[in-house]
């Protein structure tokens, strides 16, 4: 059985009276990509800043390779939010120095060789970016920090195709079996052919983990077909 690098038990998140978050309890699995699937405001997002430690839960455990998720765990768990986090003012090569001088294990060479591939250059100013363009260098940051796990929080929004296609390449040349990926999305049909388990979220409550392979063998049902049943 292949181990799992996060295990969440019971997890519950509320906003005041809104619960964000209803008795999440999954296992992720090592060296799998995941699609964190779900319609606008099920808890997707919340789900990750809990795991990523950005948030903490009201009830329910977060277990990280066998031990509750502490402080320490950040250095190997990477995510990336949705929106732009960089100081409108840096250039690239800044970005590049900030997450060289924050993050352990931060790998340059791979961050350059990520940014080559985009199109982008270090001269160029974060404020100048257009949004495509920043999530390419959201991702080529986020990826370059080589972390155990990876949970990009909607990688694809905004990005045109040819974009999208460049970043799934990142994302698919980083990940091996010692890095496990969760990227949220809502572009279904686009990540049917390399997402390997589909985590569904429905009204903040665990609608099902399903790994594809086996459901196309056994159902023969695609992704979007699940998705329709389960949301
Ligand atoms: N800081 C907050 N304060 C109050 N409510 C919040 C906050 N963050 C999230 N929520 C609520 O929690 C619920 C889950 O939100 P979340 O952002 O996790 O959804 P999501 O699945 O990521 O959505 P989307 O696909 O639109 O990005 C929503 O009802 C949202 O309104």
């Amino acid at each position: 059985m292949m181990q799992a690098i996060l295990e969440c038990k019971n997890l519950t998140k509320k906003f005041g009276r809104k619960t964000a978050l209803d008795d999440v309890s999954l296992q992720l699995k090592s060296g799998k990509i995941y699609g964190l699937l779900g319609e606008n405001g099920s808890g997707k997002t919340t789900w990750m800043k809990l795991i990523a430690g950005l948030s903490k839960p009201e009830k329910g455990e977060i277990f990280y390779e066998g031990h509750p998720l502490c402080a320490k765990d950040k250095e190997s768990i990477a995510y990336m939010a949705t929106e732009n986090f960089f100081y409108s003012y840096m250039k690239i090569k800044d970005v590049e120095k900030y997450y060289t001088d924050f993050f352990a294990g931060f790998d340059r060479a791979a961050f350059w060789n990520l940014i080559g591939k985009t199109g982008l250059d270090g001269e160029m100013k974060v404020r100048e970016l257009s949004s495509g363009m920043n999530a390419k260098l959201r991702i080529a940051a986020t990826l370059a920090r080589k972390a155990k796990l990876t949970l990009l929080d909607e990688p694809l929004n905004g990005v045109d195709f040819k974009a999208r296609e460049q970043i799934v390449e990142m994302i698919l040349r980083q990940a091996d079996e010692s890095r496990t990926i969760v990227m949220s999305t809502h572009l279904i049909e686009e990540i049917e052919s390399y997402v390997e388990e589909a985590i569904f979220i429905k009204g903040g409550k665990l609608a099902d983990v399903v790994n594809l392979e086996r459901e196309r063998m056994t159902t023969g049902r695609s992704l979007t077909e699940l998705y329709m049943q389960l949301m």
